[in-house]
């Protein structure tokens, strides 16, 4: 740092109007520049100009808030020296007003311009004060106000400092040695292990003695109206009078302060901050030693905290080392606040804290009955899992999956399990997960690392011993970034699963006593190691009857009271039920059907909220005795029912789903079972002048596409006696033809034997030219001989039959017993075809049956031992 006095600053000066500090000479400062002069002055004289000259300007204290800028200057601060010192001024002001002229300031040299456009543009100046300036004439006030100036702290000022006039130089002399004693002393009372202690104390040796009082008083804890009357102290004799005493005021807190301190602190660490370039505050002090003392409370009660969690011995010692580590580190570290989050973690951690179970089975059917309508089969094998639990005590056993279409209940057994058993519950959705690290964690190294859905789970429940439903085991995927199928593995397995370590935690916990239950819509995309681990109950759909038994207890008042209706207020009769699930839906689950009640009781709420009824109270509830459809016609009392009928329902609902009718040959409805459940399929055929290709079009798989041949390859054996032809009308239906075969929902990628019977039908129909029984639906696989062969999925294709509205229903022999699974009414409504042959499926497919094979083509009485 250079005394001043070598400096020789411009003669006109661009003016920086600060409002947040003072500028001293041989001081450094940042000024944040956001109003339009100041940033005007950045832009075209300091981001343009390129000789050291335009860096300098003069940075003038200015009272007024930036915010408040006007288009006129405001007044700058100005010295209260007796205008008789001051040089008198041409009256030649051009700009301005006549208080800005004899304004003092302090020229600085911009060493650093930082710029930013968040959260609005504004720039921050470096800047170093070079020595003091008087405002003679302002020059001009826009875009930024420029002034003639005159320099003040020159060097020939203090030439009576070393010699010349005896008097002054004795005065000055004297007080220059009397305030470098007194800053002595006060550097002497810091830590001079401290580095910028130490270099103050330098300085002070380095430093000329005239720039002792500016760089001291911008270091140590003034005001800014102190540091104005420094500026404004134009003599260094006055200035040195000025800053002695606020030295003093410094040591004099110092010593308070380290009078107050704790010995402890006091013994080994004497370290008193300094702002950086700045000061010393005996308030700041005392307040940065509260703050300290408050961090060092802080981490004794994170420790506290640890040593009370109860966590096992591993856990504890680690959590202890990174509190050790904690201690040392500054908290503005960026280490500092991720050791503190996981020693935040470590002590929620349920490690010990568990809840009772409180297991009586016969509340638990009670339970499980009141929530769930149905799923019998479902309900006895949980009565029967949870009692064998509660008899041998213990967890390890199969996790239980439950597999069925979406909107069956799968979620809500779970949680009424949990419920039962007075435990917390908890759904980790696994659909879409991709990243070993869901599951695992991210080791701690890793930036904005976070523990798995495991360790999370259970620090949201706060016990460690809560039931966790595995959402969607089915839809977990491959990536990457590891198997997160893998991950689970370690989970589930009772075996390994007491020492579960994440890798965020890097510290094993026990999950054994966990209860996991996991839900798929399929089991065939479940990885076969995790399967193995599970004991898979199947959750069908429902029939019509049963979903309208669930809308009436559960779905309709649970819809009413989310909708604020009460069942005073709104009646759905139960065939108003009937026929939204009828006409409205076709799921296997009651999802849709509850959105679709949900829709009513909106429509519905609106209308009670208006005051409005319906205009006839019919009274009976058949619809077919509604007259008006219309419930917003007429004003009546709003605290009159609102009765909901079938012919109202396209007011709030889409049209109704039709389904259509078989009126070309070769078309046959076929049964197909997918993850959501039974489906009924129209398999579409059609035939052209070729050369004997088949085409195959509905994104089917490789076994589907060997159904086709097969069936293809059996009609070809089997025309003559079924007099089949092709267009031409000869013997051989591919002779001549083109066939195209279409599975529809072609976006849907299909697979599995079972469409075979219904890809005969098809072809026989096309090939014969007669019509398929349109209320036929048919499932089976069928080999080479003509035989059918048991397929899978019976009761959700039976259901999708019942639900289409359909009368027969054609499947193969040896799947009668899966008939039994089908409720009573629902079969009572079907006649069922069990056949063991094509010949018999084409016998009941069509209308008084297809003509009949040769006795030599009929199947033998054994048909299979497959
Ligand atoms: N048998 C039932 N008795 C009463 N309510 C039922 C029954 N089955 C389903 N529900 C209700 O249907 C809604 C959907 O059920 P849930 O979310 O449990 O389906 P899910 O089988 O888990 O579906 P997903 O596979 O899409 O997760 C819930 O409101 C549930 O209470």
């Amino acid at each position: 740092m250079s005394s001043s006095g070598d400096i020789r600053i411009p003669s006109r000066l661009p003016l920086l109007l600060t409002h947040e500090g003072v500028l001293l000479p041989g001081s450094t400062m940042r000024v944040s520049v956001d109003t339009a002069r100041n940033m005007q002055l950045v832009r075209s004289r300091l981001l343009k100009g390129t000789s050291l000259k335009s860096t300098i300007i003069g940075v003038v204290p200015n009272s007024r808030d930036p915010e408040h800028e006007t288009e006129e200057l405001p007044a700058l601060h100005r010295s209260v020296v007796p205008t008789a010192t001051v040089t008198p001024v041409p009256h030649r002001t051009i700009c301005g007003d006549f208080r800005n002229r004899c304004a003092i300031g302090t020229a600085g040299l911009a060493v650093q311009v930082v710029g930013s456009n968040w959260p609005k543009p504004h720039y921050t100046l470096l800047i170093t004060g070079l020595c003091r300036f008087r405002v003679e004439q302002l020059l001009r006030e826009r875009p930024f106000p420029v002034a003639v100036v005159q320099q003040l702290d020159k060097l020939e000022q203090y030439a009576g400092l070393d010699s010349g006039d005896a008097d002054v130089s004795s005065e000055l002399g004297e007080l220059s040695q009397r305030f470098y004693e007194v800053a002595l002393q006060l550097v002497g009372m810091l830590d001079i292990s401290v580095p910028v202690v130490a270099k103050l104390r330098r300085l002070l040796d380095s430093l000329p003695r005239e720039a002792l009082p500016d760089v001291l008083t911008s270091m140590i804890h003034v005001s800014n109206k102190e540091k104005l009357e420094i500026l404004d102290a134009v003599s260094l004799a006055e200035r040195f009078k000025k800053v002695l005493p606020l030295l003093t005021r410094q040591m004099e807190g110092l010593k308070l302060l380290q009078r107050t301190r704790k010995p402890r602190l006091d013994d080994d660490r004497r370290i008193i901050p300094i702002r950086k370039g700045g000061g010393l505050a005996p308030g700041q002090l005392s307040m940065e030693d509260d703050g300290e003392e408050e961090d060092s409370d802080d981490t004794s009660l994170l420790e506290r905290r640890v040593r009370g969690s109860n966590m096992p011995e591993a856990a504890l010692r680690v959590c202890l080392k990174e509190l050790k580590r904690l201690k040392k580190m500054p908290q503005s570290m960026p280490e500092y606040a991720l050791t503190r989050n996981y020693l935040e973690l470590m002590v929620e951690l349920p490690w010990s804290k568990s809840t009772t179970d409180c297991l009586d089975i016969r509340a638990a059917r009670v339970l499980l009955d009141s929530d769930h309508y149905a799923m019998e089969k479902l309900k006895r094998r949980v009565l029967e899992y949870l009692a064998v639990r509660q008899l041998r005590n213990s967890l390890k056993g199969p996790i239980l999956c439950f597999v069925g279409p979406p909107g069956v209940g799968k979620t809500s057994v779970g949680r009424s399990i949990a419920r039962t058993l007075g435990r917390e519950f908890h759904r980790i959705a696994l659909g879409g997960v991709c990243d070993q690290s869901d599951i695992r964690g991210h080791r701690r190294t890793y930036v904005g690392s976070m523990p798995g859905r495991i360790i999370n789970g259970l620090k949201a429940v706060g016990v460690n011993n809560p039931v966790f439903l595995l959402d969607e085991v089915d839809k977990l995927t491959k990536s990457l970034q590891g198997d997160p199928a893998a991950a689970l593995l370690e989970v589930l397995d009772p075996e390994q699963n007491h020492s579960f370590t994440d890798h965020y935690l890097n510290v094993p916990f026990d999950l054994s006593q966990v209860l996991f239950i996991a839900t798929a819509n399929t089991t065939a995309t479940i990885p076969p190691a995790l399967l193995d681990r599970m004991e898979v109950l199947q959750v069908p759909g429902y029939t019509q009857e049963e979903k309208v038994e669930i809308a009436h207890r559960h779905l309709i008042p649970h819809q009413l009271e989310q909708h604020g209706l009460t069942p005073q207020q709104v009646q759905i009769p139960q065939d108003t039920t009937l026929d939204i699930i009828s006409r409205y839906t076709r799921e296997a689950g009651v999802r849709t059907l509850e959105r679709k009640i949900g829709a009513i009781c909106r429509a519905v709420a609106v209308k009670v909220a208006e005051g409005h009824k319906a205009t006839k109270t019919p009274s009976s509830s058949s619809s077919s005795e509604v007259t008006t459809g219309e419930i917003s016609d007429t004003q009546i009392d709003p605290r009159c029912m609102v009765y909901v009928w079938s012919i109202l329902l396209c007011h709030y609902s889409q049209p109704p789903q039709v389904s259509e009718r078989l009126t070309l040959p070769g078309v046959a409805i076929g049964l197909a079972w997918t993850p959501l459940g039974g489906e009924i399929m129209f398999v579409e055929a059609s035939r052209m002048e070729g050369d004997g290709q088949l085409t195959l079009t509905g994104q089917l798989g490789d076994i589907m596409k060997e159904s086709a041949h097969l069936a293809i390859s059996w009609l070809r054996t089997n025309a003559k006696a079924y007099q089949l032809t092709n267009m031409a009308g000869g013997p051989d239906p591919l002779e001549g033809t083109d066939v195209h075969l279409h599975f529809p929902a072609g976006a849907v990628t299909k697979d599995g034997p079972s469409a075979g019977v219904t890809i005969v039908t098809c072809l026989a129909s096309l090939f014969s030219g007669r019509l398929v029984r349109s209320d036929v639906a048919m499932t089976g696989e069928i080999t080479l001989r003509g035989l059918v062969l048991p397929v899978g999925g019976i009761k959700d294709k039976v259901l999708a039959a019942h639900r289409a509205g359909l009368r027969c229903v054609i499947l193969p022999k040896r799947n009668e017993k899966d008939l039994e699974e089908i409720p009573a009414h629902v079969r009572a409504d079907l006649q069922f075809v069990a056949t063991s042959c094509l010949a018999e499926v084409l016998d009941a497919a069509f209308d008084g049956g297809f003509r009949g094979p040769a006795p030599s083509l009929a199947p033998p009485p054994v048909l299979s031992k497959l």
